[in-house]
């Protein structure tokens, strides 16, 4: 349906009867144009005409909007704005329409500019009489003379001819568009009274319009009363509808020419009253929606602060919540530290009780100890007084010892050096029972070794070869030079027989050291260490006679040369016995197990030099170490060390060995046994600093088949070396004001307990300082070494 055939459909009016009134957003402006339009066409239907352009000022467009739902609710928000401005503008325009007095209009509203908006409805709609603003507000003046509104001139050029239009400003007229073809027979251009078609417009009346009085000051009927409704989906404003009518048919026209009868006239009369009525209930309704509008104004402006609080608040609650969350992870750590704090406070609760009685036990046994400190020192001063009696006593049986000793001594020196060292023929064979086969010990290359007592001596009788180039006061000379090289490792030489070319040595209780590692004679394999001990003492022997000016080279060292005392420590025998003998009987000995010792450096050029003690040596270690026979033993260690496997080689029946001091001899003794001997070690710079350390670990223990612990237990401690107070020997001697030496701890505690005496005179002591008495310390660690 048409937008004119709707008009028709609803009665409101006839467009060709009707002047449309055009009216903008400027109520003012639009009331001005309004007014002139109902002076000028008193009578005549008047249809306000609204082109209304929705506001867009929520739009999406404008980035306000974030968010599908909030879109959708601004959307409806400012439509419903927009709808409620429209009604606003609409209500004031109806509210001066029902005050000047209209019979109706309508509104069509557009959402293209305005300008073609009305161009759009002249000509949908076949208007044919318009009134409209001729200026914009800054121009608004009465002297205006000319169109100055954009929307004016715009309607002016391009409205259709068919349509006639007034252009109205602050109620005066200032141009006039007539229209140019008339459309039908009836159609004649309508003219105000203030314009020059004014005789036309009343022609116009007088030819069929006769019942439209356009008079200047038309009283505007009071009995109209005007209907306002709004129409349609207005979220499309493509052609809503405000529907301006009048709540009954509308007058007839000829209700103003007093033709009508009385019943008529007081019908009309009803009719006006209820017409009134109706008005005053749609003032009353307009004040309604009025503030219904302004209420609904208000509550937008308060949604949109809502909103922008609820923004606001938003983000502040995402600050809160952010704030929250940090403070939640630090309770998070400080409850974990508590939770730490806790258990270390448990553990110190339950550690507590313990200590508490760790510390009573602890001043329990100070006191303890303070106390036998005390008695100690009280015993001591009363065993002092008897150990000054008995040093008298001792003092004096020392010195009758002495006097008893140097008597024996000179006794004893006189003896030697005129009987004993040279010995007689017939001592010699009363010794050996006359060389009876019984105290025969031994067979060397050079001859037979007796047993026997020389005056009650038990000594070791060598009998060396009867002829020989040397004479006898030779022999004798030699055997003088040798008697005199004395070391604890080394047989002495006791005594000799010029005569008989016969040597006495001191006899050695255990044999040679080539019967142990066979285990021969019943004797008992060796502990590794005695073996080691053993090493080490042959060393610092042949240290001591290379070192002998002049130096004495053994030459055939091996372990039947090496024999063991009673406590098992070793002296090497036959040392310089070559000296004792022509060179070629020395030579013509061939004794080939004998040869495995001897340097073959020494067999190719027959000379004896330091190096070649030094590769006997070597192979001889090899023999303690393994027990092997000694051919070949240079080899089997060799391969056993390269194939990382010593353990394989070692005499297992010496115990565990230390397998890290083992594998270093092993070494030690290879490099001895070096063919070249520029490439054996020096025995004083390279050996024995090897292998002296490890007389520490071969210090006798329990198990070991040895009474040097005896010996060392009846050794006498020197009586400085023991504590006054504690009577034991000093591990940490402290020197006190009273001068006397006292272990640390001991006078520490004494000191300690309140005493300021010297424990010793029982005088007050100066000062309670301590010094540390190093001398002695260093003094009881070499004793405690030697023992
Ligand atoms: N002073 C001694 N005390 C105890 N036994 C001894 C003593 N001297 C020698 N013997 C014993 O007599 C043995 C023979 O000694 P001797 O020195 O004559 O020959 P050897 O050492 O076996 O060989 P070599 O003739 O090459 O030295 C020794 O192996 C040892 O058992």
């Amino acid at each position: 349906m048409s937008g004119e055939d709707k008009i028709k459909a609803e009665g409101i009016c006839d467009v060709e009867d009707t002047v449309f009134v055009a009216v903008g957003k400027n109520v003012k402006e639009g009331k001005s144009v309004l007014s002139w339009a109902l002076k000028s066409f008193a009578g005549r239907r008047i249809c306000v005409l609204h082109v209304h352009q929705p506001n867009h000022l929520f739009s999406s467009k404008d980035g306000k909007l974030s968010g599908a739902k909030l879109k959708q609710h601004m959307v409806k928000a400012c439509q419903e704005l927009d709808r409620l401005r429209l009604h606003k503008l609409l209500n004031q325009y109806l509210l001066f329409i029902s005050q000047a007095g209209i019979q109706g209009g309508k509104v069509w509203l557009e959402i293209n500019n305005v300008e073609k908006g009305i161009i759009h409805i002249i000509e949908e709609h076949k208007i044919r009489w318009l009134v409209m603003g001729a200026a914009a507000e800054t121009h608004y003046s009465k002297q205006l003379s000319e169109l100055k509104s954009s929307k004016a001139k715009f309607v002016c050029q391009h409205a259709p001819m068919h349509c006639q239009i007034w252009f109205t400003c602050k109620e005066c007229l200032i141009h006039t568009r007539s229209m140019k073809n008339s459309l039908s027979s009836s159609s004649e251009s309508l003219s105000s009274p203030e314009d020059n078609g004014g005789t036309e417009m009343r022609n116009h009346v007088g030819n069929g319009y006769e019942d439209l009085n356009i008079l200047e000051n038309a009283s505007i009927p009071a009995n109209k009363i005007v209907k306002v409704e709004i129409k349609g989906d207005y979220s499309t404003l493509h052609e809503a509808h405000l529907h301006c009518a009048t709540s009954q048919p509308l007058l007839e026209e000829g209700s103003f020419h007093g033709k009508a009868s009385n019943d008529e006239r007081s019908r009309v009369e009803q009719a006006l009253m209820d017409a009134e009525n109706s008005k005053q209930r749609a003032l009353e309704e307009s004040v309604k929606r009025w503030r219904a509008e302004e209420d609904a104004r208000e509550a937008i402006s308060m949604a949109e602060a809502s909103y922008r609080l609820f923004k606001e608040k938003q983000v502040q609650r995402k600050e809160k919540e952010e704030i929250f969350a940090k403070q939640k992870e630090e309770i998070e750590e400080l409850k974990i530290q508590h939770d730490l704090c806790l258990k270390k406070l448990q553990m110190i609760r339950e550690k507590k009780p313990v200590l508490e009685s760790q510390i009573t036990e602890s001043s329990c046994a100070g006191k303890e100890l303070e106390e036998k400190i005390i008695q100690a020192v009280e015993l001591l001063i009363s065993f002092r007084k008897q150990r000054d009696e008995m040093q008298i006593e001792r003092d004096n049986a020392i010195k009758q010892v002495n006097r008893f000793r140097k008597l024996v001594q000179d006794d004893a020196n006189e003896y030697c050096i005129k009987n004993f060292f040279s010995i007689s023929f017939s001592d010699i064979i009363e010794a050996t029972q006359n060389f009876d086969p019984s105290s025969k010990i031994g067979e060397g290359k050079f001859g037979s070794v007796y047993k026997g007592m020389i005056h009650d001596v038990k000594v070791a009788i060598k009998m060396l070869p009867a002829c020989g180039s040397f004479s006898d006061l030779d022999f004798q000379h030699e055997a003088e030079s040798l008697s005199r090289v004395r070391h604890p490792n080394l047989v002495t030489l006791i005594g000799i027989c010029s005569e008989s070319r016969s040597l006495a040595y001191e006899f050695l209780e255990n044999g040679n050291l080539e019967d142990h590692l066979a285990c021969r004679k019943k004797s008992r394999p060796l502990h590794w260490q005695h073996r080691i001990r053993i090493a080490v003492e042959i060393c610092s022997a042949l240290i001591f006679v290379h070192a002998n000016d002049p130096c004495i080279v053994h030459g055939n060292l091996r372990p039947t040369n090496i024999l063991l005392d009673a406590k098992f420590v070793s002296k090497i025998s036959d040392f310089g016995v070559h000296l004792l003998i022509s060179q070629t009987e020395y030579s013509n000995n061939d004794d080939p197990e004998a040869s495995v010792y001897v340097d073959p450096e020494c067999i190719d050029k027959r000379q004896l030099t330091v190096e070649s003690d030094v590769y006997s040596f070597g192979v001889i270690l090899l023999r303690l170490l393994t027990a092997r026979p000694a051919s070949g033993i240079v080899r089997e260690v060799k391969c056993a060390l390269e194939s990382g496997n010593l353990g394989s080689v070692l005499d297992s029946s010496a115990g565990d060995w230390p397998i890290e001091q083992v594998e270093l001899l092993a070494y030690l003794a290879l490099s001895c046994c070096e063919k070249d001997p520029l490439n054996r070690p020096n025995m004083l710079s390279e050996v024995w600093p090897t292998i002296e350390p490890m007389r520490d670990i071969c210090k006798p223990n329990s198990d070991l088949n040895t009474s040097s612990q005896g010996s060392k237990s009846q050794k006498r401690i020197p009586p400085h070396f023991v504590c006054p107070i504690f009577q034991d020997v000093m591990e940490d001697p402290h020197i006190a004001a009273d001068g006397y030496t006292y272990e640390g701890d001991a006078i520490k505690g004494w000191l300690y307990s309140g005493h300021d005496t010297s424990p010793m005179t029982n005088l007050k002591l100066d000062t309670c300082d301590l010094i540390p008495n190093y001398a002695l310390y260093r003094a009881i660690q070499e004793w405690q070494q030697q023992s």
